[in-house]
This record gives structure tokens, C-alpha cells and sequence, in this order.
């Protein structure tokens, strides 16, 4: 039984007291709006953001959580003014706060939906806290998947996946634990530049890149989405949640994202989950697994989607994909190094400093140059981290 249903005396069910990690992106925000559709059933604990003083106090004032974090410690002063009249919310600053606010005794539920590295370490204190824990943040699995798995059964919590692919792979899989999966089928909208040549690909800009076809998602998401290393994630993502080695993930270029992913059954039987492109499914499902709730919003209209395609994924065109299938073969912390990399080359490309195909380029130097190590621990891929943002930055400045 999920910790979740947790009865009161007069059987109604406890509001299920929520801590949203990076509440005011993408999916933190979507995350507020299922909240505010069921305030019966869920409440928020905590707020946290990077910098978005106003965007965080604004949320606060509509949520009244019991405590907010601003995470960049700098703006402690002007974040605690613009909440100086709501004494009953606490204000708190900086990563430490942030890390550790996971582990507030009220908490029931951690939705881990920061972007990138900086969502590791609070996520394994709240998994270690012995809270439910919604994944947002695909890095986290990426670069410490092995780890989080171990804490996971160690600490007998539940992990919930957020991310549209893997809720609908988990989706696929309930009822079926007796049933062996022969594949699992990792759908790929294929970005804005599917169709694109090589040459053409040389002159792409980050304002070319921002245009996902499907999906309206932050920043760095969208750029590891036209590049296809958001796809490689998704493989690792997929290969820790579902236990599956990763040959046995098939990526398919779907350009409708219709079909959020199936999976393949021994007998042949594929299931698949479909909808709209609209991530507050999955992040509700998270929320309220095993029921399912009602949600306002679009419905999918088979007529109106007319016609589902597959291809297969070019991975020379798209070297990034290639790259983490190498991260997934070399193992140890090479997924680390591949995130650490990603992560300073897609910052960079957003800023103009380094061209779409360098990113790749930056990626794969940076994976030759960083230290290896086949069993690594959180202290390993902190220094990892660390060393290849480092090397990564050196090739983006051209250096090396
Ligand atoms: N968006 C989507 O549809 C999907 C997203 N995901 C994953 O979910 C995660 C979040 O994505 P998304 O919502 O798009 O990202 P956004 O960029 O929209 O939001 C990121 C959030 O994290 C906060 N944040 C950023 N850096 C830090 C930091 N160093 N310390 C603390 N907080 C930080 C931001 O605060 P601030 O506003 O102050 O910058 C913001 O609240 C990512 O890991 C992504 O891969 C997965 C599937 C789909
Ligand atoms: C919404 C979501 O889950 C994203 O991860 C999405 O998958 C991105 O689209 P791509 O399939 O283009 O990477
Ligand atoms: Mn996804």
C-alpha cells in the first residue's frame, strides 16, 4: 500500500502535503495548476526557485505554503521584502536551505522538477527522508541512476515518473508485474530540426531551437530535445526506472507526440499511452497513482490527429544520441561527465558562444578528457561534475 492513503478518523483522505522543487518553471508551474484543481486533495508544503524572486512570491501569496527558498542567496533580502507582509510563510536562501528543506517533517510528496545537476543532492536527502518522490529532474537518474535505485529500495520509498515517456511506459506497466517486457518503445517528437541537413544544421540559432514543434518546455530542455540528447537521457532514464537494458529501448521518431511511449509485451501485445502534448497528465498521474483523477484540458481527438508516423533516429546526424549510447556503454560515470558537458555546452549555445553541431563537439572531448571511474559515489560525482564542467568550458572557449 502507498504511503499516500493515509485515512482520518472520519475515513476522509489526508491532503497529500507537496514540496515543488523549481515551482516556478515548466512543470513546477503546471504542477500548481493540478494542485489548484484539487485543493481537496492536495496542499503545498514548500516553494523553490533559482532567481525568480517575483514569479516565487507571487506563487506563495496564491499557495500559502509554509516555507519558500530562494536558492541564489543574493536575492534573500529583495525575496524577503516582497513577502515581509505573509510573516506566517518562512523566507529561506541559498542551496544548503534548499537542499535541506526536502526534509520538512509535513512533507508527503517531493515533485523534483529543478533542471539539471543542481537537482541530485536535494533529491536524494528527501528519498533519504523517507519522502514520495515525483521525477521531474531526468539528470538526476542520468548522471546517478545506480545510486538512486539503491536509496530508493533502501529507504522503501516510491518513485513516480514525471516525464511524459516513462509516465506513459509506467502507465503501460501497471497490472503487468508478472509479465516479462520484450521492449520497451521510447517515442521522440525528432525537435525542429528533423528534417534538416547536415549543412543546414551548421547555421541553426538557439531562436531556431526554442521552436519545439510539440512541447512547450523551459529552456534547456528544449535545446536537449532539438540536439536528441534529450532522448539519450530518456534511454538512461528508462534503462534505471524500468530495469531494462538499454538495447532493448527502441527509439522511434513519432513528429505527433500522440504516442507518448508503449511497450512491447513477450507474447507480442505492444500497449501504449496517447494524449494531447500536455505534462500536467503525467505530473497529476505521479501525484494520485494508482487513481486517476479528473483534469481540465484538451482531449485527445483521433480524427483531428489523423495520422501517427514512426521513423528511426538518425544518430550521425544527431551525434548527441550517439554520445550517450557511448556514455551508456562505458558506464561508471561517464553519463556524469556527459550531463556535466551537456550542460555548459547547452548554456552556451543559448548564450552564442558555441554553434548546434559544437555542442557535440564539446560533448565528446570532454568525455575523452575527464577522469573515469567504473564505481562511482555521490563524493565521485560531485568532483565529476565539477572537473568536467571545467574541461567542457575550456573547449567552449576553445582552448583545448
Ligand atoms: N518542461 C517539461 O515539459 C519537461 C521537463 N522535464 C524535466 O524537468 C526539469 C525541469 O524542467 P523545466 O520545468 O522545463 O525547466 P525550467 O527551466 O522551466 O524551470 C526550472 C526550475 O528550476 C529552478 N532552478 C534552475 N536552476 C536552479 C538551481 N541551480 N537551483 C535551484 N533551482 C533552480 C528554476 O528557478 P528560476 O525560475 O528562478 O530560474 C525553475 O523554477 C528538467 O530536469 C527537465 O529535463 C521533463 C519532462 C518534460
Ligand atoms: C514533454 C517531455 O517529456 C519531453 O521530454 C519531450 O519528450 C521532449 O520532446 P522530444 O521527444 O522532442 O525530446
Ligand atoms: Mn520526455
Amino acid at each position: 500500500m502507498t504511503k499516500y492513503v493515509t485515512l482520518h478518523d472520519d475515513q476522509q483522505p489526508r491532503k497529500q502535503s507537496i514540496c515543488i522543487l523549481g515551482s516556478t518553471g515548466s512543470i513546477g508551474t503546471q504542477a500548481l495548476d493540478v494542485i489548484a484543481q484539487h485543493p481537496d486533495r492536495y496542499e503545498v508544503y514548500c516553494l523553490t526557485a533559482n532567481n525568480s524572486v517575483e514569479k516565487l512570491a507571487a506563487q506563495a501569496r496564491q499557495f500559502n505554503p509554509a516555507a519558500v527558498v530562494i536558492a541564489n542567496e543574493n536575492r534573500y533580502e529583495e525575496f524577503q521584502a516582497a513577502l515581509s507582509d505573509r510573516p506566517d510563510i518562512k523566507v529561506y536562501a541559498g542551496k544548503k536551505a534548499l537542499e535541506e528543506i526536502v526534509e520538512a517533517g509535513p512533507i508527503d510528496t517531493v515533485l523534483a522538477s529543478m533542471v539539471g545537476f543542481a537537482g541530485l543532492v536535494p533529491t536524494i536527502n528527501a528519498i533519504k527522508a523517507g519522502k514520495k518522490i515525483c521525477l521531474a529532474n531526468k539528470e538526476t537518474l542520468v548522471v546517478a541512476g545506480e545510486l538512486i535505485l539503491d536509496l530508493v529500495a533502501q529507504y522503501h520509498v516510491s518513485l513516480l515518473p514525471v516525464d511524459s515517456e516513462h509516465s506513459a511506459i509506467f502507465q503501460c506497466l501497471v497490472g503487468e508485474d508478472r509479465n516479462e517486457v520484450d521492449k520497451i518503445l521510447l517515442t521522440c517528437s525528432g525537435g525542429p530540426f528533423r528534417l534538416y541537413t547536415h549543412e543546414q544544421l551548421e547555421h541553426v540559432t538557439a531562436a531556431d531551437a526554442l521552436k519545439h514543434p510539440t512541447w512547450d518546455m523551459g529552456a534547456k530542455i528544449t535545446i536537449d530535445s532539438a540536439s536528441l540528447m534529450n532522448k539519450g537521457f530518456e534511454v538512461m532514464e528508462a534503462k534505471w526506472l524500468f530495469g531494462v537494458p538499454a538495447d532493448k529501448i527502441q527509439v522511434l521518431i513519432h513528429p505527433q507526440s500522440i504516442v507518448h511511449s508503449g511497450v512491447q509485451f513477450m507474447d507480442g501485445a505492444v500497449k501504449a499511452q496517447l494524449g494531447v502534448p500536455d505534462m500536467r497528465l503525467p505530473i497529476q498521474y505521479a501525484f494520485s497513482f494508482p487513481e486517476r483523477l479528473p483534469l481540465n484540458g484538451e482531449r485527445l481527438d483521433l480524427f483531428k490527429a489523423q495520422k501517427l508516423e514512426f521513423f528511426e533516429p538518425d544518430t550521425k546526424k544527431f551525434e548527441c544520441l550517439a554520445l550517450a549510447y557511448e556514455a551508456i556503454h562505458q558506464g561508471g560515470n561517464m553519463p556524469c561527465i556527459l550531463n556535466a558537458a551537456n550542460e555548459v555546452a547547452n548554456a552556451a549555445f543559448r548564450q552564442g558562444r558555441c554553434s548546434f553541431l559544437g555542442m557535440a563537439e564539446v560533448i565528446r572531448k570532454t568525455m575523452e578528457q575527464a577522469t573515469f571511474d567504473k564505481n562511482p559515489d555521490l563524493d565521485i560525482y560531485l568532483q565529476t561534475d565539477k572537473e568536467a564542467r571545467e574541461i567542457a568550458r575550456q573547449c567552449v572557449e576553445g582552448s583545448l
